[in-house]
């Protein structure tokens, strides 16, 4: 292991917090070395695996990841935003949609996926959900044994570090795990609005993580003393001197290794530093690279829809359905609702004040909002038809500050979004207004619309094509609308009505021939400036041998080969109403301990 310069400058200015934390060591694996497993992919997944699998001393384990060190910007929480225009980001866009993203540059809707230590959860804003136990009882009902609510919070409970006091004694959180859970520690009169409008429209007051996720909340984050508490930061720092454990960074893996008359795979081949390597795995390949990242190394390495791989010359080793399934869920953020008070709302103006500066060094102010997210609800509409009462279809996410107050245009560069677009909304509007604006994204939780992601060739260096399919099933847009309202609904609370609060209401470019406010005119918003929350999962669907559209097995084997896993968001079948970092995190888990009892008689 060995610290470069870059490593050395980059976490200078990240002092570690306790013994927990400080730098991972650089490994260089050398060409043909063998290690009993490979992880590929270092994100919300990979770490936790790498973690629990290294506990077992006789195995060694390699985990490889194509990006470097968190930093110290990287830990801010309201920062989050801002991270997803730096290289921690692979930069992938979505091709044209058909119903989204059509105002946006290139009119592609941007898919930004972490390439870092710890991936997505460094760039994620921090949310901690769970979803409804019944999304987890449906996995069971389409054939996966096992991952039943019951038998899945264990695990969800066993990573966890419940910060928060009022739930340290609560039968739904874990103590003493290595993720820290915490609320964030400012707030602001915008805070006991939100609460109060929840209370006005009957909503309770609630842990979503708890026994009912309908209800309104201050957001859970993966939050360590106001910082962010990534997967890498809570599973690997802490082990990162395990002597079984190596962590190549800047490693990017172009293919796995498999035998074709056998279909074991062997091990991978990886670029670094420019130079071609293999490694072998004497136990098993496993494959965290995410949603994305997963679906496209198993193409490329010939599993996959024979037909698609036929047509890009790639010899089909098994045909399986990878890449179908994709679900995302979709939001609504264009809105911005003016305040005539000040000091409720966040901007970048304030953000980047020295006095929030200082407060962030003492863990607290205005930069510990978890991606600048303040308040959470949860809501049944009436497209939730397939739903039991007590499972949500909407979420609303409340930000501490708005599009509008995007002065220096970072959040437009992360969505997406225009110059020319901000300024016909939002160009009118004083820069007072601006500054005191806050949002209320409608959150689509229950899509009902599939993507696909295919390759674009087999050339590893070319991004795979990604086709989310955003609202091709109309019921979709209808429940994204009645989100926009419910959003409405809480502003004409006596709550928010205190701070004279209203919509901003000039039109958004090409729906000005709608009425301002009609269904028509919500519809074409939403068509134009809906992006992702970036919740891509389920292209590596798990289901059983018997389901057509199962890639891996309920333990998470690829079907048809030998020694080859995948753990990540992309095994979800179907997607829960949750933000999706904690699922993730729970799938390692279990996955963990399913790969410790398949090889138990040969520790
Ligand atoms: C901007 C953003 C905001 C989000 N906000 C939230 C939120 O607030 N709450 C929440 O719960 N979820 C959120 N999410 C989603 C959540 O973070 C992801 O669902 C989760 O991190 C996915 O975990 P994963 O392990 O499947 O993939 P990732 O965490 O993306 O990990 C994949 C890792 O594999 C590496 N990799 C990929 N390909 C290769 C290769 N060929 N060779 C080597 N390494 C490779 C990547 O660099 C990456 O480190 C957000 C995501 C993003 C991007």
């Amino acid at each position: 292991e060995r610290y470069n310069i870059f490593d050395i400058w980059t976490n200078l200015f990240r002092p570690p917090q306790n013994e927990n934390e400080g730098f991972i060591p650089d490994y260089n694996p050398k060409n043909g070395q063998e290690y009993d497993f490979i992880v590929v992919g270092a994100g919300s997944a990979g770490c936790v695996v790498a973690n629990r699998l290294s506990e077992v001393p006789q195995w060694k384990v390699l985990l490889l990841e194509s990006g470097g060190n968190e930093n110290y910007f990287s830990d801010i929480p309201i920062f989050a935003p801002f991270l997803s225009i730096t290289p921690m980001n692979w930069g992938y866009t979505s091709e044209p949609e058909q119903k989204a993203c059509r105002d946006l540059r290139g009119h592609v809707c941007y898919l930004p996926r972490g390439k870092v230590l710890g991936g997505s959860s460094v760039l994620n804003f921090l949310i901690y959900q769970r979803g409804h136990p019944d999304d987890y009882n449906d996995w069971v009902r389409m054939g996966n044994d096992g991952w039943s609510y019951e038998e899945v919070l264990p695990y969800f409970k066993k990573s966890e570090n419940i910060k928060i006091q009022e739930l340290k004694n609560s039968t739904y959180h874990g103590l003493g795990g290595y993720l820290d859970i915490d609320h964030a520690p400012y707030s602001s009169s915008l805070n006991t609005a939100f609460r109060e409008a929840g209370e006005e429209l009957g909503y309770e007051w609630n842990d979503p993580n708890g026994e009912k996720l309908i209800g309104f909340s201050k957001p859970q984050a993966t939050m360590r003393n106001g910082k962010r508490c990534s997967s890498s930061k809570a599973f690997l720092e802490p082990i990162r001197f395990r002597r079984n454990l190596k962590v190549s960074k800047h490693s990017t893996v172009t293919r796995i290794i498999i035998d074709p008359f056998t279909n074991i795979a062997k091990g991978v081949e990886f670029i670094k530093n420019n130079k071609r390597r293999k490694v072998y795995a004497r136990r098993e390949v496993i494959l965290s690279a995410g949603s994305i990242g997963s679906a496209q190394l198993l193409m490329l390495s010939g599993v996959g829809p024979k037909e698609h791989l036929r047509e890009l010359g790639i010899n089909n080793l098994v045909n399986l359905p990878v890449g179908y399934n994709l679900q995302d869920h979709v939001t609504f953020s264009g809105n911005a609702f003016i305040v005539n008070a000040s000091g409720l709302c966040i901007n970048d103006i304030t953000a980047a004040s020295p006095s929030s500066a200082a407060a962030y060094m003492m863990g607290d102010g205005p930069l510990t909002i978890p991606g600048g997210a303040a308040g959470l609800a949860f809501t049944q509409t009436e497209f939730a038809r397939d739903l039991a009462p007590g499972r949500p279809d909407i979420e609303l996410v409340m930000g501490a500050g708005s599009l509008a107050g995007d002065l220096l245009g970072i959040i437009r560069s992360m969505l997406g979004i225009t110059d020319n677009w901000y300024r016909e909304v939002y160009g009118s509007l004083p820069l007072e207004d601006r500054q005191r604006s806050f949002s209320l994204n409608p959150i689509l939780i229950r899509p009902r619309s599939v993507g696909r992601v295919t390759l674009r060739s087999s050339n590893f260096s070319d991004q795979p094509k990604i086709h989310p399919n955003y609202f091709e099933h109309p019921d979709d847009l209808q429940a994204m609308k009645e989100g926009v309202r419910f959003a409405q609904r809480v502003i004409n609370t006596n709550g928010f009505q205190r701070f004279g609060t209203r919509l901003h209401s000039a039109p958004f470019p090409n729906c000005e021939g709608f009425l301002f406010n009609s269904d028509e005119y919500w519809e074409c918003a939403i068509m134009q400036t809906s992006i992702t929350l970036d919740h891509q999962v389920g292209t590596c669907k798990m289901g059983p041998k018997s389901d057509p559209t199962a890639v891996v097995s309920p333990r998470l084997l690829v079907h048809g080969m030998q020694r080859l896993r995948v753990v990540d968001a992309s095994v979800i079948p179907r997607i829960p109403a949750s933000h999706t970092h904690a699922p993730v995190v729970m799938i390692a888990e279990k996955a963990s301990d399913l790969i410790k009892e398949d090889w138990e008689g040969s520790i």
